[in-house]
C-alpha cells in the first residue's frame, strides 16, 4: 500500500459515471453524452433532471408527466414554514438555513424509512427534494425582509415559479428563460468537491437526505459554490473604489488576494459555461442601459488570464448575471444549490447501483508509542 499522499485528491478517479464528461484542456462539459453548447438556451431544468436522473431526454408525453410530478411537490408542511419563519427570525446565512431545512424535510418525508438504495423510492424522494428546495429558499428571503411567502403555482415551470415566489410577481418570459438556462448550466459537473460530499455520504448506505444536506455544506464554502457571491462583492468593492477596474484587480493580485470566480480544479482553459453565462451578463447590461457590471467583468478577465494565465470558471459571469436580474447576492450560492442538487441525486442514484464504501486513508506523520500520564499526575 503506497504512502504517496495525493493533496486534495488531485487527479484521483474513484469512479466510473456517465453523467458529465469533462475535458479540462479543451474546455468542454457535456451531460450524458450532450454537449452543454447544444441545449443550455434551449432544454429546461425539467428536461435536464429526466436526463441526468433516467439517461435519455425526455420524449413530450414523458416531460408534461414529469414536470406535473415535480409542480405537484412544491408545497411545504406547516412545520417546515415554522422552521423556516425561525431561520429567517434569526438572519440565518441562507445556505446554513437551506441545509437546516433540507435535513428537516425528512421529517415529513413519506419515504423517510425506506431502503435507502431503492431506486424508485429514490427518485420519488429526489423530485420533492428537488421541488422544495426553491419554495423553502423563496419564502426564507421574503420572510428575513418581512413580507409573507408566496405560494408555489403549479402552472408556472421550475425556474419561472421560484422567482414568482421570489419576487411576487410572474417574471416576463427573458427573465425566466435566462433563469432556466442558469440552472441547466450548474445541474452537474462531475465529482466536484460538494457531490463527492453526497457521494461518500450515499457510500455509508445513507440516505438521500443526509446526502444532500452532506452537500449543501459543502458548496456553502469560498472555493467551490460559496465564490459566486464573492464575485459579486468584488465588483462592488471596484465600483465603491472608483478605481480603474485593470488596476484596481492588479493590486489585488499583487496584494495575494485570491481572485473569486478564476481558476479550476479540472479547467486549464476557459470553463464553457462562463461563455454562456456571459452573453447573459452582457445582454442584461445593454438592456438595462448599464453596462458596468459587465464591463468590469471583461476588464478582470482580461488582466487575470493575460497576467496570471487564470480562466474565468462558473461562478464568474453567473454573479453579474444574477446582479442584473435583481437577485441579492447571498442568495446566489443557495441559487446554486437549487440547480445542482439534481446532479448531486443523479450521482446517488448511479453509486446506490454499484456502491463500495468511500474509505482514503491518511499517512500518520504524527508520534506513537508516547506514555499516557493519567490527568492527576500531568
Ligand atoms: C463551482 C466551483 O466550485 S468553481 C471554483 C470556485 N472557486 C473560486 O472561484 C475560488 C477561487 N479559485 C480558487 O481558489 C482555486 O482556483 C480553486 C480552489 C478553484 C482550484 O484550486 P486548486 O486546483 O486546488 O489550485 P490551487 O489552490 O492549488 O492553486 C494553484 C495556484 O494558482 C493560484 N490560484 C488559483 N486560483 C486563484 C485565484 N482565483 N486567484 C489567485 N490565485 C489563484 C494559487 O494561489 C496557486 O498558486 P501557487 O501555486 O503560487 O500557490
Ligand atoms: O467541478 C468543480 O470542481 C467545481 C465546479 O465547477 C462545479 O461544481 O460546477
Amino acid at each position: 500500500m503506497s504512502d504517496e499522499v495525493k493533496r486534495g485528491l488531485e487527479g484521483v478517479v474513484v469512479f466510473e459515471s456517465r453523467l458529465s464528461y469533462i475535458d479540462g484542456d479543451a474546455g468542454e462539459l457535456g451531460y450524458r453524452g450532450y454537449a452543454i453548447e447544444d441545449f443550455a438556451r434551449e432544454a429546461s431544468y425539467e428536461e435536464v433532471l429526466s436526463l441526468l436522473w433516467n439517461g435519455e431526454w425526455p420524449t413530450r408525453a414523458e416531460h408534461d408527466e414529469f414536470a406535473a410530478r415535480l409542480a405537484a411537490e412544491r408545497d411545504l408542511d406547516p412545520a417546515v414554514y415554522d422552521l423556516i419563519e425561525a431561520l429567517a427570525a434569526q438572519d440565518e446565512n441562507p445556505m446554513a438555513a437551506l441545509r437546516t431545512v433540507v435535513s428537516a424535510l425528512s421529517a415529513s418525508d413519506p419515504d423517510a424509512d425506506a431502503d435507502p438504495a431503492d431506486r424508485e423510492t429514490n427518485l420519488a424522494k429526489g423530485c420533492r427534494i428537488t421541488a422544495k428546495f426553491p419554495t423553502a429558499l423563496a419564502a426564507f428571503a421574503r420572510l428575513r425582509n418581512g413580507f409573507d411567502p408566496v405560494e408555489p403555482r403549479e402552472d408556472l415551470g421550475h425556474a419561472a415559479n421560484f422567482l414568482y415566489m421570489l419576487n411576487g410577481e410572474e417574471p416576463d418570459e427573458v427573465a425566466a428563460e435566462t433563469f432556466d438556462t442558469a440552472l441547466v448550466l450548474h445541474a452537474d459537473h462531475g465529482l466536484n468537491a460538494s457531490t463527492f460530499a453526497a457521494m461518500v455520504t450515499t457510500s455509508t448506505m445513507s440516505d438521500l437526505h443526509s446526502g444532500v444536506t452532506s452537500a449543501i455544506g459543502t458548496l456553502a464554502g469560498s472555493l467551490h459554490g460559496g465564490a459566486n457571491q464573492n464575485v459579486m462583492r468584488m465588483l462592488k468593492e471596484i465600483d465603491e473604489s472608483d478605481a480603474d477596474p485593470g488596476d484596481w484587480i492588479e493590486s489585488a493580485v499583487e496584494e495575494g488576494r485570491r481572485i473569486p470566480g478564476f481558476g479550476h480544479r479540472v479547467y486549464n482553459v476557459r470553463d464553457p459555461r462562463a461563455g454562456i453565462l456571459e452573453t447573459y451578463s452582457e445582454r442584461l447590461g445593454e438592456e438595462s442601459g448599464d453596462p458596468r457590471w459587465y464591463d468590469y467583468s471583461v476588464a478582470i478577465e482580461e488582466y487575470m488570464t493575460e497576467e496570471k494565465g487564470l480562466a474565468p470558471n462558473v461562478d464568474f459571469y453567473s454573479a453579474s448575471m444574477y446582479y442584473q436580474m435583481g437577485i441579492p447576492m447571498d442568495l446566489y450560492t443557495p441559487i446554486f444549490a437549487l440547480s445542482r442538487v439534481g446532479g448531486w441525486i443523479a450521482h446517488m442514484l448511479e453509486q446506490y447501483e454499484d456502491n463500495r464504501l468511500i474509505r482514503p486513508r491518511a499517512h500518520y506523520v504524527g508520534d506513537r508509542g508516547r506514555e499516557f500520564v493519567p490527568l492527576d499526575e500531568r
